[in-house]
């Protein structure tokens, strides 16, 4: 029992020998040749110059030393495959973590390790885009329903005061967010678009979010973007935006459009400001919802892809 622990014990040590002498090696470039074992029966050597994992005994000798040495072990074997140029291990051995096809070390035309940034770390990894929270909204593959189950005249309530239309808009919201869904849009990105037809001066959705100071978009900005997270904020004016990044509603996806068919108000509702979106004239279910950023004029331009007849060309 004692000894078949102390056996344990020493191929564990032994492993982690292994491990360490190969992250060694791997992190000196000038370290071309290893032995990592030698008895009078074999040795077992690294080498970088021949790229080959040099094993050399009889198969009884060589099966108990490479368990011995944790050779077996997954970790070494993966560690062992990486190494810088590593070609061949042993001559059974074939590549289980790295793919490399195998090329004859005697073959004197190696191919050249192409490799156009020079360093594996630092080229892009073209298979993943950057993450986008949102992304699955513009997915082809999701399967929405375009149909509104909503009475007509839900939530047509223009002969009202606004703040009682902006009452009655809040607490019908499950019924509200009916009429409108988040799709893959060709303006940019994922858009609003109507679900039923909506009359002109409807109240279609509040721009939601958390009500902040200006000086703290620039932070959140910053922090969004280390994140990789898109950022929706709305300026209600110098001292107040409402940035929708994660808490907003769906109105943060409607896209700009220089022939609009809603329009964007700040209203002022028991003491605080809000921005509506309105419709400008009768939409039809199917539509995408768009409004006129208004944008400031900049040096920087920003393309516009709404798409307009009498599209400005640029959002600023
Ligand atoms: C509030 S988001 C609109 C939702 C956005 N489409 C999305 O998928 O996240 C505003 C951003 O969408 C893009 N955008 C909206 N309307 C656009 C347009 N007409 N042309 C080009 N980009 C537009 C701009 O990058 C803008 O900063």
């Amino acid at each position: 029992m004692r000894s078949t622990m102390q056996l344990s014990n020493l191929r564990h040590e032994a492993t982690n020998l292994l491990v360490a002498l190969i992250l060694v090696m791997q992190g000196l470039p000038g370290c071309l040749y290893l032995r990592v074992f030698q008895n009078q029966d074999c040795h077992l050597s690294l080498s970088q110059r021949s790229r080959n994992l040099i094993i050399v005994g009889d198969e009884l000798t060589l099966a108990n030393s490479f368990r011995m040495l944790g050779i077996t072990h997954r970790s070494v074997q993966y560690l062992i495959e990486q190494l810088p140029g590593m070609i061949k291990v042993g001559d059974r051995h074939t590549f289980k973590y790295s793919h490399r096809p195998y090329v004859d070390p005697d073959n004197e035309d190696l191919p050249a390790i192409v490799n156009a940034a020079g360093c594996a770390r630092s080229e892009g990894f073209k298979g993943r885009k950057p993450f986008d929270m949102f992304g699955f909204l513009a997915s082809h593959h999701r399967e929405v329903s375009m149909s509104c189950n909503l009475p007509e005249e839900t939530l047509r309530n223009q002969g009202l005061p606004l703040a009682m239309r902006f009452r009655d808009l809040r607490g019908n919201w499950t019924k509200a967010r009916e009429r409108f869904v988040v799709l893959h849009s060709h303006i940019h990105g994922r858009g609003l678009y109507a679900r039923c037809d909506m009359e002109k001066g409807d109240i279609i959705i509040e721009y939601a979010g958390e009500l902040i100071r200006p000086s703290l978009t620039d932070l959140r900005e910053k922090y969004y973007e280390s994140r990789g997270i898109g950022c929706y904020m709305f300026r209600i004016n110098d001292t107040e935006v409402i940035d929708a990044t994660l808490k907003g509603n769906a109105a943060r996806f409607i896209n700009h459009s220089c022939e609009p068919n809603c329009e964007a108000k700040t209203v002022r509702i028991l003491g605080k400001n809000h921005i509506l979106i309105f419709a400008l004239r009768k939409i039809f279910k199917g539509e995408e919802l768009t409004y006129d950023y208004k944008f400031e004029r900049e040096e920087k331009k920003i393309p516009c892809s709404c798409g307009a007849s009498r599209c400005r060309k640029y959002m600023n």
